[in-house]
């Protein structure tokens, strides 16, 4: 089964407004991975779709999706999938790739329905426009380029893994990868950044079940909170910035799409700004 809904775009003069349901049922995907669905969220940020899937008894297969208007989602799309479990297939465009845990897809406009399987697999799902083909590409923690970033003094050591990134492959609009923090370190993003012209989706992952991450939202100087726990996505809008603390070291996939694909192309925040 697949199930898609639509969010619009949010004016950051309306999000200042929200109380927290509010804020969590515009920016919080906390639905995505569910037994036997698709479950595909499109943002009108970007036109990005953020989703999962969880083939535990069948392949579940995506094709078509109301809110593309195309007869099959990847005709005028590109895409990039994320096995989150085990070992897992994914079929697409003639050619059947196998996937570890946190491998990651990168399937080109045009490559028509995807069928995903394995019962111990779920994949996380990102989509963008996209103007050209460019090949299919499976992308391993072994191809990415690794960027080490903070440090312990302030919480924030972590390394920034970049899989879909021009300095790895070529893309259209999307910029995607993961970030790891160390032991001990809990702040993500942070100096904070937005960026004007792109707009980003964040997956929480290995997150102690019992355990949270406080992320932080908003203009920088009208910042808003989600509690956020592990495998739930947040949109972040261009005016938005986008970090947090855990209450345990955590990972994040990070997905951005919009005007360019360099991912400096940040409107940095000084500390003494942020209210
Ligand atoms: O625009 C870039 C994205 O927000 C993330 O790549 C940032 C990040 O992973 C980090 O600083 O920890
Ligand atoms: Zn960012």
């Amino acid at each position: 089964m697949l199930k898609s809904n639509l969010r619009r775009a949010i004016d950051p003069r309306h999000a200042k407004t929200m109380n927290t349901s509010e804020l969590r049922a515009e920016f919080l995907i906390d639905d995505l991975f569910q037994d036997d669905e698709v479950c595909l969220t499109y943002s009108q940020y970007d036109r990005m779709i953020v989703g999962g899937a969880t083939p535990k008894t069948g392949p579940l297969v995506i094709d078509a999706v109301d809110q593309t208007g195309t007869p099959s989602w990847l005709d005028r799309r590109e895409a990039v999938l994320v096995n989150l479990g085990t070992s897992g297939t994914v079929e697409a465009g003639g050619s059947s790739y196998e996937m570890g845990r946190c491998d990651m897809l990168y399937l080109g406009m045009g490559s028509g329905s995807v069928t995903l399987s394995g019962a111990d697999a779920h994949f996380y799902i990102i989509s963008a426009p996209a103007h050209r083909e460019i090949p299919a590409r499976l992308v391993t923690i072994e191809d990415a380029v690794l960027v080490p970033l903070g440090g312990r003094d302030t919480s924030n050591e972590r390394i920034i893994y970049q899989f879909v990134h021009p300095a790895v492959m070529e893309s259209c609009q999307i910029v995607m990868g993961m970030t790891k923090l160390g032991t001990g370190s809990v702040w993500n993003t942070m100096p904070a950044h937005y960026h004007e012209r792109r707009s980003e989706a964040y997956l929480y992952l290995d997150l102690p079940e019992d355990q949270n991450v406080v992320h932080l939202m908003g203009e920088p100087d009208e910042t808003r909170h989600m509690i956020v726990r592990n495998e739930q996505a947040v949109l972040s809008p261009p005016w938005s910035i986008h970090c947090g603390a855990g209450t345990s070291s955590y990972a994040f996939i990070w997905a951005m799409a919009g005007d360019n694909v360099d991912y400096t192309d940040v409107d940095m925040v000084a500390m003494e700004d942020l209210r």
